[in-house]
């Protein structure tokens, strides 16, 4: 065991990101009325060529004038290997307001990318006198990505959220799909005839979560590109959070309420998770670290077990 106390995530809701294409204003206010707790206005892949100048300044003038309310809100930038990129932070920091709060970065290979990133945001910060430190979130969405998770995970104070970018994911480790996210037809396993259904991106899952897990950051799942399966997405949403993971994106406005429900505990979870500890503080006040709870094992692991779903709870009741 080692003696390195694991640092907690940062205490604020993710349970839902909802994505909106930055050249498309008339969404904005729709974005801000939504119930997700982040908002991420797109500058990267939704965005074309000709319209990258236009979607900076349509996000600048909302980051002045749209009450956000209390969201979280996130501008993803264009990726370090395009010429957009630069100019996205130069203008976003020097002229949007400062209830930016993010700045997410697309397609992050190393830990250097982020540096150059931060170096370029800590510049301006500085210059312009901003006060409120912009924080990183980063999409791993290549196979440079994953290779370099955890140094990822560990590159920038500011990062505070990584998400598993599926669509980009599959193009770089040459998937063949075309699905974004979700179960893939031909990923099963045949016994006696019948198919078995396994998940492709849940490796690629529980290494950002331990990445993520061993440097206080939040694990989150991207998007779910079939937003007429509901079924799916919460499919997909529960695997993620029995994994670990805090929320996921919305590419769509009916994909919002889904993510909301699976990423918050419900009542039943969170009265077992109390009773656990009702049951732990029994024991140790018999001087017992262990007991029998509904039949089954409970032990002081249990109790961190508990705690994770107790805290999820107050978290978003607050
Ligand atoms: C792989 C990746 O990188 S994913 C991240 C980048 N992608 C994105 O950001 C895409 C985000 N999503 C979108 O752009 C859109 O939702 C689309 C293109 C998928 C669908 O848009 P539409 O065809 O307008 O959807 P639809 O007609 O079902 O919209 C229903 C309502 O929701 C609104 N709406 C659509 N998208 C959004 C959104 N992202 N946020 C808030 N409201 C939205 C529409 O304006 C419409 O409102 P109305 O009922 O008042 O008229
Ligand atoms: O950016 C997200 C993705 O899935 O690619
Ligand atoms: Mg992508």
């Amino acid at each position: 065991m080692s003696f390195r106390v694991q640092p907690a995530a940062p205490a604020r809701p993710n349970r839902c990101q909802l994505f909106g294409p930055g050249s498309r204003p008339a969404i904005f206010e729709k974005m801000a009325a939504s119930a997700a707790d982040v908002i991420n206005l797109d500058l990267e892949d939704s965005v074309a060529p000709d319209d990258k100048a236009q979607a900076r300044r349509n996000i600048i003038q909302a980051s002045h004038e749209i009450d956000w309310g209390t969201k979280y809100l996130s501008v993803r930038i264009n990726g370090l290997d395009t010429p957009y990129w630069y100019r996205d932070v130069i203008e976003l920091l020097e002229e949007g307001s400062e209830r930016i709060d993010q700045i997410m970065i697309p397609k992050v290979g190393c830990a250097a990318d982020v540096y150059a990133v931060d170096a370029l945001v800590t510049a301006i910060e500085t210059a312009k006198g901003r006060k409120k430190k912009i924080s990183f979130e980063v999409i791993i969405e290549s196979a440079a990505g994953i290779a370099h998770v955890e140094e990822i995970a560990a590159s920038s104070p500011r990062l505070q959220a990584m998400s598993l970018g599926a669509a980009d994911f599959a193009a770089s480790m040459g998937m063949q799909t075309t699905g974004i996210g979700g179960t893939q037809e031909n990923y099963y396993m045949l016994r006696e005839g019948a198919k078995y259904w396994s998940d492709p991106w849940h490796w690629a899952q529980t290494a950002i979560v331990a990445a993520c897990r061993t440097h206080g950051v939040l694990p989150v799942d991207g998007p779910f590109g079939d937003f007429s399966d509901d079924e799916g997405f919460r499919a997909q949403a529960l695997r993620s959070a029995t994994l670990g993971m805090v929320g996921k994106w919305a590419i769509h406005p009916k994909q919002v309420a889904l993510a909301n429900e699976v990423f918050t505990p419900s009542e039943a979870a969170v009265s077992e998770a109390r009773e656990i500890l009702a049951a732990m503080e029994e024991a140790k006040a018999r001087g017992e670290g262990a007991t029998v709870y509904k039949g089954r094992l409970v032990d002081i692991a249990s109790i961190k077990q508990a705690e994770v779903i107790v805290r999820q709870a107050e978290m978003i009741k607050d």
